[in-house]
């Protein structure tokens, strides 16, 4: 076997050339571009790139929603082709959540849907993921009572209780306001130390990249193509000029093209 096409048995997910696309009536819009990347057990890995470049697009395909027009999206070795439970989605919107029923009772819907647990050991795994995000004394809450901090939270609880192999985090905290989008940052980071689960964050805010990801993904704007892939900071790291350091490279490699295409027109 060539030795360049042998797996390593330390990824997870492997996304491999992919093009992702949408036929409307008139056109043929293209989100993502032959579009390459790995995600390791473990790793918090972060799609970073402007508005349009296809962040959400691919995460859709990750959780299986969308088929790429050309490559694969490999889990484990074996090909995507629809959703699953080794797959959980938290997303931006607020009302993710089932508004019928109560806080513990969400967290506890796709643990009883998938057949992964059944009755008290669902509710006992739907109760420790709740204290892990401080939620337990609102378990028998509904969704209307909660903040949207709140909310998020319990969406959290409800994708780590299954026990996902990749948990899809689509902008989750863009709609929050600044403080307590930090504070979600650090909760998640906690939550990590805890169990070392594996996360794909997607995200337009560098600083929320360089705090969040050990892996950074820059996409190119519309259509989304690879421009780089940066090892973050280590989750210890408190070294600013590191950090400092990391965003401007970031800022570089993300807005290098667009200054010499405006050079361009302007030569
Ligand atoms: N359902 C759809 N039908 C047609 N085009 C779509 C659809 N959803 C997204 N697109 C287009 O695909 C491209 C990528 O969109 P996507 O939402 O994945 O980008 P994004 O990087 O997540 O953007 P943002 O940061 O603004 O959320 C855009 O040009 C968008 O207009």
């Amino acid at each position: 076997m060539n030795p360049s096409t042998s797996p390593n048995p330390q990824v997870l997910l492997d996304v491999r050339g992919v093009t992702l696309q949408y036929k409307t009536q008139n056109h043929l819009v293209t989100a993502t571009y032959r579009v390459d990347f790995q995600v390791c057990k473990s790793d918090r890995y972060i799609l970073l790139g402007p508005s349009g470049c296809g962040k959400s697009t691919l995460l859709k395909a990750i959780g299986g929603f969308l088929t790429p027009a050309e490559g694969e999206i490999m889990l484990k070795g074996a090909a995507i082709s629809k959703p699953g439970y080794d797959r959980m989605m938290v997303f931006q919107e607020f009302d993710q959540l089932l508004p019928w029923k109560t806080v513990k009772q969400n967290v506890m819907f796709p643990l009883l849907s998938s057949g992964k647990w059944k009755g008290r050991a669902a509710e006992d795994k739907a109760v420790c993921y709740l204290e892990k995000v401080g939620l337990m004394k609102f378990a028998n809450h509904y969704p209307h009572m909660l903040s949207g901090g709140m909310k998020q939270r319990v969406a959290i609880a409800r994708g780590m209780a299954m026990e996902p192999d990749v948990l899809l985090m689509d902008e989750p905290y863009a709609a929050l306001d600044a403080l307590t989008r930090r504070k979600m940052q650090d909760e998640l980071l906690h939550l990590w130390d805890d169990t070392h689960f594996t996360v794909i964050f997607v995200t337009h805010s560098i600083p929320e990249a360089i705090k969040l990801g050990n892996r950074i993904l820059l996409l190119s704007p519309h259509p989304g193509q690879v421009r780089a892939e940066l090892e973050g900071r280590s989750r210890d790291s408190t070294d600013r000029d590191e950090a400092g350091r990391l965003e401007a490279k970031i800022n570089d490699l993300l807005f290098a093209g667009e200054n010499m295409n405006q050079e361009a027109q302007h030569a």
